[in-house]
């Protein structure tokens, strides 16, 4: 209309018009069309909306995850490649703008996490995440990204920046095992949105110990013993539960921290003794509690004997069969069996109360 009413204005004088005037004019005409037809925040996300994006994922009564669609759902046949499922050093570290409207179609936005794996060190969290993230409907951030125990400060926008994008179908996830026994991250989740799911793999602690104390000598070669760092007194039996070995297995009192914040029925926690013997069992009550369709099967696994782990089959179409790295599954360093016998007393009746706190018991015996 404004531009119907400017033309018949100036028409009148238009033969005093030099040919570039003309030129400019109609090409502001055009401008104005434009903007009329195409305002800005149809095609453009808020950059400062952290839940912008082509869906909400919201909670049902039952603590099942309801994907809601939003207006800019991609076409149902638009399927991440492999390439753009792992989330590609690119991705990572990449402060992310808004896309413009064509990239969003094909790859859809970046999310904040709807599910975050937060621990436990060493209790299987990589190959859940590696396992799970196999499901069609998720993709996930492929490093830690240690955002609400390191990185805070950084800003939720720095955080959605290091997320994969995801389609409408889709969830998204990261997992940083630290964040189960930073005190201060059940709070920042919860603030971030009190939906989030978590989850939690949890393995025998005296193993998880000794697992993590492998690592940390894989790395410090001149690391005092094993034995050195979990007793004040070992022939009085004097744990030092404050080492961060011995400290990150008292999971009943990192897990009374995360009830402030969160119900129970919104974290689950899956066996790392489980993952190992029977992967698809539990891959198959991960996908029960993220609302997700049960596609990851024991279609999926099967056990190297080298490796001494599952790991995952070569997909159908190409590639090869995928183990976790050298990392995961070393040898553990020996420790004698009184120092074992004494690690069990010690956990025991932290573990028996976490047994009852979550209704499942562990026989970690
Ligand atoms: N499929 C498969 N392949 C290899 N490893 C497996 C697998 N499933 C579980 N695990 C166990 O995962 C342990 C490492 O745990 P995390 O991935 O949580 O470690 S980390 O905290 O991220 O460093 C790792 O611990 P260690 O055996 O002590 O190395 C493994 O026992």
């Amino acid at each position: 209309m404004a531009c119907v009413l400017l033309f018949t204005r100036l028409l009148p004088f238009s033969h005093r018009l030099t040919r570039s005037s003309v030129c400019v004019f109609s090409l502001f005409l055009s401008y104005l069309c434009y903007c009329a037809l195409f305002p800005a925040d149809s095609i453009m996300q808020k950059p400062a909306d952290p839940t912008a994006g082509c869906q909400r994922v919201l909670a049902d009564g039952a603590g099942r995850l309801i994907r809601k669609s939003l207006s800019c759902a991609p076409p149902p046949d638009v399927r991440p490649s492999t390439d753009q499922r792992a989330a590609s050093p690119a991705h990572i570290g990449r402060n992310d703008t808004p896309s413009p409207p064509v990239s969003n179609l094909k790859f859809g936005n970046k999310k904040l996490p709807n599910a975050i794996i937060v621990g436990v060190k060493k209790g299987g969290t990589r190959a859940v995440l590696e396992f799970i993230r196999i499901h069609p409907d998720v993709r996930a951030a492929g490093t830690e990204t240690h955002f609400f125990d390191r990185n805070y400060d950084r800003g939720l926008e720095w955080y959605r920046g290091l997320m994969p994008r995801t389609l409408e179908s889709q969830i998204t996830m990261e997992k940083t095992p630290s964040y189960f026994v930073t005190k201060e991250t059940p709070h920042r989740i919860s603030a971030m949105s009190q939906d989030t799911k978590l989850i939690v793999v949890v393995r025998d602690p005296v193993t998880r110990a000794i697992s993590d104390y492998t690592q940390t000598l894989s790395k410090t070669p001149d690391l005092p013993s094993f034995q050195d760092l979990a007793f004040k007194n070992q022939s009085l039996g004097i744990v030092d539960s404050s080492w961060n070995a011995i400290r990150i297995g008292l999971y009943v009192l990192h897990l009374e921290n995360w009830l402030r914040y969160f119900p129970l029925t919104q974290i689950h926690f899956v066996s790392g003794e489980r993952l190992i013997t029977d992967p698809a069992g539990e891959l198959a009550r991960v996908q029960d509690f993220l609302g997700l369709k049960r596609i990851v099967t024991d279609k999926h696994f099967y056990f190297n004997r080298t490796k001494g782990f599952p790991c995952l089959k070569k997909p159908e179409s190409s590639g090869s069969p995928r183990c976790l790295g050298k990392s995961k599954g070393r040898t553990h360093v020996q420790i004698d069996r009184d120092a074992i016998e004494q690690l069990r007393d010690f956990y025991r009746p932290y573990n028996v109360k976490f047994y009852g706190m979550v209704g499942h018991n562990f026989k970690w015996e």
